[in-house]
């Protein structure tokens, strides 16, 4: 597997106030993956992302894409030489250029470049038209193939499914990843959507206050988080002792479980119910497909041998 991207003790500190936004980041992207950084507000996506770009100046640390050094202590090479591209938020496209000119803005790319990314991104015959006249998916290929025009070595994506409602969301995103898929190129998604993250990523780093806290793919990461915060970020859990945490999934009712219970509270999701239940020392969270529990029943609970400890 080879690494397309090394990120070496990364650090920024913005003076006013010294806020540490990346702090000693380490971590490889793999050639072809779609790796996403996942967190809330303020902890140091958009920061990070710059800093790859060249848009923002690390104050300590390496970066490498493809082998090549392009920030250290004594490089900086440009943006615009760094092989890498992005697609904004909102998608960036220029209202008065129709889709041709937005396509290969400052590219030199050639016309059968330009008729072969319009082929495989579904947008020949609209060549002419103006962003205005396209639908929210059309505008995402087309952002996409100014992206990608150049053959960058990297693809980063700020943000692109955010402000947009959920029905066209899931159409985008699908649409996003089956691209990213067919052009066979290695992505950086920046989220704070766990679900978005989920559904795009072959792996996730979790950031947190300027520190990655924990990277692996969404599996490892939801069965087996380092922290009682990544547990918490990415799913549901109850307190089943000091230090022993427990998913809602993996809490059974059953005739002979070993802890007695009864049920507080039931919230119906659709597909299945999400249950408060009141053992002797606390309450805990499960789910259910059972349509005939009730508020005050008393349950036996068996608990998976799934207990996260931190
Ligand atoms: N130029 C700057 N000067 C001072 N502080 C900054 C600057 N840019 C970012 N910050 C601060 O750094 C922190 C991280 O910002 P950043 O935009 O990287 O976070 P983010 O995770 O991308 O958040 P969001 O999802 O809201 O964009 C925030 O506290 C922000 O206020």
């Amino acid at each position: 597997m080879k690494k397309i991207v090394e990120i070496k003790n990364l650090r920024k500190i913005f003076c006013k106030g010294d806020i540490c936004v990346a702090n000693s980041l380490n971590f490889d992207l793999i050639k072809g993956e779609i790796f996403t950084i996942l967190g809330t507000s303020g902890s140091g996506k958009t920061t990070f992302l710059r800093m790859l770009a060249g848009l923002e100046k690390p104050d300590f640390g390496e970066i490498r894409i493809d082998n090549k050094l392009v920030f250290s202590k004594d490089v900086d090479i440009e943006p615009n030489k760094r092989e890498v591209a992005i697609v904004f938020q909102n998608y960036a496209l220029l209202p008065h250029l129709n889709i041709a000119s937005n396509i290969t803005f400052g590219s030199s790319a050639s016309k059968n470049e330009l008729k072969e990314i319009l082929e495989k991104t579904k947008l020949k015959g609209h060549e002419t038209k103006y962003p205005h006249e396209l639908s929210g998916g059309q505008q995402q290929r087309v952002a996409l193939a100014r992206a990608i025009i150049n053959k960058p070595k990297i693809l980063l994506l700020d943000e692109p499914l955010s402000n947009i409602d959920t029905e066209l969301r899931n159409i985008l995103r699908l649409e996003l990843k089956e691209m990213i898929r067919e052009f066979n190129i290695t992505a950086l998604f920046i989220t704070h959507d766990k679900e978005d993250a989920f559904f795009l990523s072959d792996r996730i780093a979790i950031m947190h206050g300027g520190d990655i806290l924990q990277v692996g793919t969404s599996k490892e990461l939801y069965n087996n988080p380092t922290s009682l915060y990544c547990a918490n970020f990415l799913g549901k859990i109850s307190q089943i002792s000091e230090n022993l945490y427990i998913r809602p999934e993996n809490i059974k009712i059953c005739q002979n479980g070993e802890v007695e219970a009864v049920i507080k509270e039931i919230i119906f999701y659709g597909s299945f119910y999400e249950v408060t239940v009141a053992t002797n020392n606390q309450d805990l969270l499960l789910f259910s497909f059972d349509d005939n529990l009730k508020i005050g029943q008393k349950v036996n609970l068996n608990f998976e041998d799934k207990i996260l400890k931190f």
